[in-house]
């Protein structure tokens, strides 16, 4: 794995980096290319997406759609594609890669395998032999019960296979509950597949993303560095608090890390991923992992030394990384609360006014009631403190239509 030499942006020298989604983690991860001096286009399919307003470029696609995708890609040339969200046409990026002249992070069959549950599922539990849920996959109503009636039981969680945020999931308790959950994962689902992850309720005591990074060491082989786990709470599947680190038995830790090694091994490159693990006792079961930066992550911005954005961009580029933790921080989500277009938000001032806290307005076009429109984050002397500082900033922070 060869470091990548930065030139100068908007020059014939420059290093160029193209984002696949420009959301509110793309828009952190090319601040931080563009303070190593990288020429960074950003991609999305709406306007003025938070990445877009920080990037030298802007570009707005359907990214499922692959000749758009290869024309887009054969029009700015870049050396690194950096995939922000799952729904995207990857197997073009495995063609793409494939052709040698562009690199994807962290590899075109990362992308492929994390896009849809059903490949990283079945890798991670049928491949890898990582202990998970039991689940069965549908593709009707019918199987959907067969599945459940069959060994799932109940309670049990269905979610449509490419999904993200929670979307088109929910909670099984019993037979009358099945049809509206097959109903809401069809509405649900990023791309209308009509198929279904059918999971047994793991009842864990809590549940942590492990952020794991993949980097070149001084001797130039690809090393894994562990962050401090991070602790969350996710409600309808959206994570609305997190905090770091998260206390746990060193066993439980140790079973996390494992994991973590095995799947990211496999999915293999260059950069971040988030490895969702649930945990009871000393028992660990994968949930899932992103190949990029996870959403619960976002706590790393008041916590480490480099937050989890600017690991993904020193790991991609070939330079070291340090994942140490410099306090006990957390973050909390702030909603929308509105379906409007361009709102502005009441109670800032009183939020940066709680000690040790700072705030991420997104700037998203358009709200929607549960849409992630801004996140707080605080520091305290431990992640008690800093949750309830936290909560109270972003609670501060009112959405409004003027
Ligand atoms: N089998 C399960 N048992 C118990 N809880 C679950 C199970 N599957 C999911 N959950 C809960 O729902 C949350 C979201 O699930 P999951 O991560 O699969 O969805 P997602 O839509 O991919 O979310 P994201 O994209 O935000 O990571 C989990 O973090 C967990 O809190
Ligand atoms: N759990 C995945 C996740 O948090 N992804 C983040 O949310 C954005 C989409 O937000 P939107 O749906 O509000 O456009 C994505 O672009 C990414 O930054
Ligand atoms: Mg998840």
């Amino acid at each position: 794995m060869k470091q990548i030499t930065i030139g100068t942006p908007l020059s014939p020298s420059a290093t160029k980096v193209m984002l696949l989604g420009s959301g509110e983690l793309g828009k952190e991860v090319i601040i931080a290319l563009q303070r190593l001096g990288v020429e960074v286009i950003a991609v999305d399919r709406y306007e003025n997406a938070p990445g877009h307003q920080v990037a030298h470029r802007a570009h707005v696609i359907n990214m499922a759609d692959g000749e758009a995708l290869r024309a887009l890609v054969e029009k700015e040339k870049p050396h690194l594609i950096v995939p922000e969200i799952e729904a995207i046409a990857t197997d073009m990026l495995v063609q793409i890669e494939r052709e040698g002249r562009v690199r994807v992070i962290p590899t075109a069959r990362a992308a492929q395998l994390t896009m849809n549950r059903e490949g990283i599922r079945r890798l991670a539990a049928e491949s890898l032999g990582l202990p998970t849920s039991p689940y069965k996959f549908a593709d009707s109503l019918e199987e959907l019960q067969a599945a459940i009636d069959g060994g799932i039981g109940y309670p049990c969680i269905v979610k449509p296979v490419m999904s993200s945020s929670g979307k088109g999931q929910s909670k099984v308790d019993g037979p009358a509950e099945v049809k509206k959950a097959w109903d809401y994962a069809a509405s649900g689902s990023r791309v209308n597949q009509g198929r279904v992850i059918v999971e047994g309720f793991i009842d864990f005591d809590y549940e942590i993303t492990q952020l794991t990074v993949r980097a070149v060491g001084a001797d130039g082989e690809i090393a894994t560095h562990f962050c401090e786990p991070i602790g969350h709470v996710q409600v309808h599947g959206d994570y609305v608090e997190s905090w770091q680190p998260m206390a746990m038995t060193p066993v439980a830790l140790q079973r996390s890390r494992e994991i973590a090694k095995k799947v990211t091994d496999d999915l293999g490159g260059l950069g971040i991923f988030g490895v969702e693990l649930f945990v009871k006792g000393d028992q660990v079961w994968f949930s899932e992992v992103s190949p990029r930066p996870h959403d619960t992550g976002m706590v790393t911005m008041c916590t480490q030394r480099f937050n989890e954005f600017e690991l993904h961009a020193r790991a991609i580029l070939g330079l070291p990384v340090d994942t140490a933790l410099r306090a006990a921080g957390a973050s909390a989500v702030i909603y929308g609360q509105l379906d409007e277009q361009g709102i502005s938000f009441k109670g800032v001032e009183e939020a940066l006014r709680v000690p040790e806290s700072d705030l991420r307005l997104f700037g998203k076009p358009e709200s929607f009631k549960k849409r992630r429109m801004g996140v707080a984050l605080a520091n305290g002397k431990d992640t008690d403190e800093a949750r309830a500082r936290a909560k109270l900033a972003a609670g501060k922070v009112v959405p409004f239509k003027a």
